[in-house]
């Protein structure tokens, strides 16, 4: 038997790759397993495996969930934390959201020195952008749907918990819109949550996303003594669960259908974009994750017999500087160049109906695929509530439970998983800690002779005109009365 107050190097084996799994035995109840995994390949794709290798190496008995159950739900008040972006409700909203988005320094990071400049700067870039994007909020219907749908994805996601004995209530906090995170984690303090499962519905992790959210939770926790001592564990990303990837591709496969020739149809993945300096400066796992991501599904395809040609491309940028590549558009031109005929487009960076998929995907890129010879075109729908997709998230909560209060794995080197599983403060440490610069993906102000140096010196120029002609009028002087233009005053 095991003594479990002590450490124990386990070696373990998932799937014909081994590991080393240093820690205490996650059947003590506050500790769970402390897991300095060094895989000699990649690690095994979900933490169950991994509990399943390391009780088996272990003579340990975690085998259901049930066993999870008796562990860590009894005398104890779970709470599941949803994060997501959230969006306007109405076009009033659009500015203020905007201000609120482009204030955040995980999207804007200006130098130390020149902080105080945050909000100013988004105030302004948020009126300029306003009445772009309240025109495409006006063509979804007059609002982002992104509240409703992630309120209906807690309701599902608790009920899927309920039905597998784990009693939690979940909660819905957005980042830059109303239910604020802040709102959320007021009601936790009053329902006496003691355990908290932090859940972005993100599946893959981005500094710009889930990394903000968790900056956020980051200093609410640190400045209440209430938060500080309560249990949490973080799931940073989730796309390479099974019954995610499963999901994807039961919606790409109903979608297939709807083609005159499924085999021969393109299936087109379009992830919201990042700067690329988030990737390649900062260490953003975005792109990885994305890629592995797409991998996966398409293997699961495959395995159901369908062999069709893909692509992954990043939409919505923003601003001038450089995205991740390729992008959307320019592929779906390069495509219809190419001589595809039918093109399938998958958003895959997102779990729920929103603008981008609304209005930029069905409106903007379908009209630009037809005319770049596209005959057939269809787009998957996002996840939503799909039941095999929530029951898998509640599934990831449950098996996150050993970890609540755990220490996640914070030694960068050794783990080969992109992000792993851990606590907020472990995350943030382990992984983005510099916080370096990174360029704003909106300029400014710009020299040389770019678009817009060319409107804001076309506006400046106007005013300048203007200010001088009222002068003109109310003085009696200047150029134009010299040159006999206009008559002098009386
Ligand atoms: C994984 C998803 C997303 C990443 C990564 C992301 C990065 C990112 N976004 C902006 C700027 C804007 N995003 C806007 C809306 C928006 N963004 C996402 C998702 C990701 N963003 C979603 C789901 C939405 C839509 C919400 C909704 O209301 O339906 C907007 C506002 C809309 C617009 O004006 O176009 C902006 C602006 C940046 C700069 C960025 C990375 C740095
Ligand atoms: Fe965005």
């Amino acid at each position: 038997r095991l003594n479990l107050s002590r450490t124990y190097a386990i070696k373990s084996s998932v799937g014909g790759r081994t590991g080393i799994c240093l820690g205490q035995c996650y059947l003590i109840k506050s500790v769970a397993c402390k897991c300095k995994l060094s895989w000699s390949s990649q690690p095994p794709p979900d933490s169950r495996q991994h509990f399943r290798a390391c009780s088996s190496a272990s003579e340990a008995l975690l085998t259901s969930q049930s066993d999870i159950r008796k562990l860590y739900v009894v005398n104890e008040k779970i709470g599941v934390l949803l994060l997501n972006l959230g969006g306007p409700e109405t076009l009033d909203d659009v500015q203020p959201f905007l201000f609120n988005l482009f204030a955040d320094p995980d999207i804007i990071r200006l130098p130390r020195a020149f902080r105080f400049l945050q909000k100013p700067l988004a105030q302004f870039i948020s009126v300029a952008r306003a009445p772009k994007s309240k025109e495409g909020y006006a063509s979804i219907g007059g609002g982002s749907p992104l509240r409703q749908i992630t309120d209906a994805q807690g309701e599902a996601l608790m009920e899927a918990l309920c039905e597998k004995d784990i009693p939690a209530k979940v909660y819905v906090g957005m980042r830059y819109w109303h239910p604020f995170t802040e709102e959320a984690i007021e009601q936790i303090k009053r329902d006496g949550i003691t355990k908290l499962v932090v859940l972005p519905l993100y599946p893959q992790f981005s500094i710009s996303t889930s990394g903000s959210s968790l900056r956020l939770l980051e200093s609410i926790f640190r400045e209440d003594e209430y938060l500080v001592n309560m249990q949490h564990t973080v799931i940073p990303s989730w796309y390479q669960r099974e019954g995610y990837i499963k999901a994807m591709a039961t919606l790409v496969e109903k979608e297939l259908l709807n083609f005159p020739d499924p085999q021969k149809v393109m299936i087109f993945f379009s992830a919201h974009g990042v700067p690329l300096a988030y990737v390649e400066e900062a260490g953003d796992p975005y792109k990885a994750e994305m890629e592995e991501c797409v991998d996966l599904i398409m293997e699961e395809l495959e395995r159901r017999g369908m062999g069709n040609p893909c692509t992954l491309a990043y939409q919505s940028r923003v601003g001038p500087v450089e995205w991740l590549k390729p992008y959307t558009d320019e592929t779906i031109i390069a495509l219809g160049q190419r001589g595809v005929k039918s093109l399938l487009a998958v958003p895959i960076s997102f779990v729920s109906e929103h603008i981008e998929t609304l209005e930029e995907i069905d409106v903007e890129y379908k009209e630009l695929a037809l005319k770049s010879g596209i005959k057939h075109w269809g787009r998957v729908p996002a996840l939503g509530c799909e039941p095999t997709f929530i029951s898998d998230l509640a599934d990831a909560v449950i098996e996150s439970l050993p970890y609540v209060g755990a220490m996640a794995v914070s030694n960068l080197e050794a783990r080969q998983s992109l992000v792993p599983l851990g606590s907020v403060e472990e995350l943030l440490a382990a992984y983005d800690s510099k916080r370096d610069m990174l360029p704003p993906p909106v300029i400014v102000w710009e020299w040389g002779w770019t678009k817009s140096a060319e409107t804001w010196n076309g506006r400046a120029a106007m005013l300048a005109v203007l200010a001088l002609l009222v002068l003109e009028v109310t003085t009696g002087h200047g150029l134009l009365h010299q040159w006999g233009i206009l008559p002098p005053l009386p």
